[in-house]
């Protein structure tokens, strides 16, 4: 499996993969776009500590409020452009989006979701995961291959920063728009806003 946010993101991406094949299916994980920019923050932050704060990468101009659309970390999660992109060359019905919050909340479920999407027997279920404490998420019982339980890895599940709650707002408000429209377009109410 290969997988990165940047191919949802890159405007060829769907003519070339197209190209490859009409019949792909594609499956795209989204969570909430303030939150995702948040932990797209923390994890260049670990690999760079001395970035500016997330606050001042968000404005372009702090006093009038203006959003730097142009950063990467706010500019992945409007998620109704890049599918705009996607639907100019693959029908809806062959994209799955995979809720970030729910892979959290209800892994089985959402993978349940997968395998229906991918014409798989449910194989995965429930009896797969549990709740690891310290880890603070879902892990597998078994891994492949394995008899040991296993849990992502430590750059999965990061804590983030503290972020100024007038800038979180602020963030919420500019993306509750195409929030809306992504919930139209894919006939799902991811429930962020
Ligand atoms: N089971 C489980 N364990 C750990 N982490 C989990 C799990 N399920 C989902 N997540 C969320 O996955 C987020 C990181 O995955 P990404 O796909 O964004 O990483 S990457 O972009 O490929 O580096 C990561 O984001 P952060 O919390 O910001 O680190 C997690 O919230």
């Amino acid at each position: 499996m290969e997988k990165t946010p940047s191919y949802f993101v890159t405007r060829e991406a769907p003519a070339r993969i197209s190209a490859m094949s009409r019949d792909t299916k594609l499956i795209v994980v989204v969570r909430d776009p303030v939150t995702r920019a948040i932990s797209d923050y923390t994890q260049t932050l670990s690999k760079k500590p001395d970035i500016p704060s997330f606050e001042s990468l968000t404005f372009k101009n702090r006093t009038t409020g203006l959003i730097d659309t142009s950063w990467s970390a706010i500019q992945i999660g409007i998620y109704a452009k890049h599918l705009d992109n996607w639907l100019q060359y693959f029908p809806m019905d062959q994209i799955l989006f995979v809720s970030g919050e729910r892979l959290i909340s209800d892994p089985a479920g959402e993978l349940g979701r997968v395998q229906d999407f991918l014409g798989l027997k449910r194989i995965i279920t429930d009896k797969h995961f549990y709740f690891n404490q310290t880890k603070g998420f879902p892990c597998l019982k078994k891994a492949e291959g394995s008899s040991k339980p296993h849990c992502l890895g430590k750059t999965k599940g990061r804590t983030h920063p503290n972020i100024n709650p007038e800038v979180v707002q602020r963030l919420r408000d500019f993306y509750r728009p195409f929030n809306m429209k992504f919930y139209q377009m894919t006939g799902h109410n991811f429930g962020w806003d």
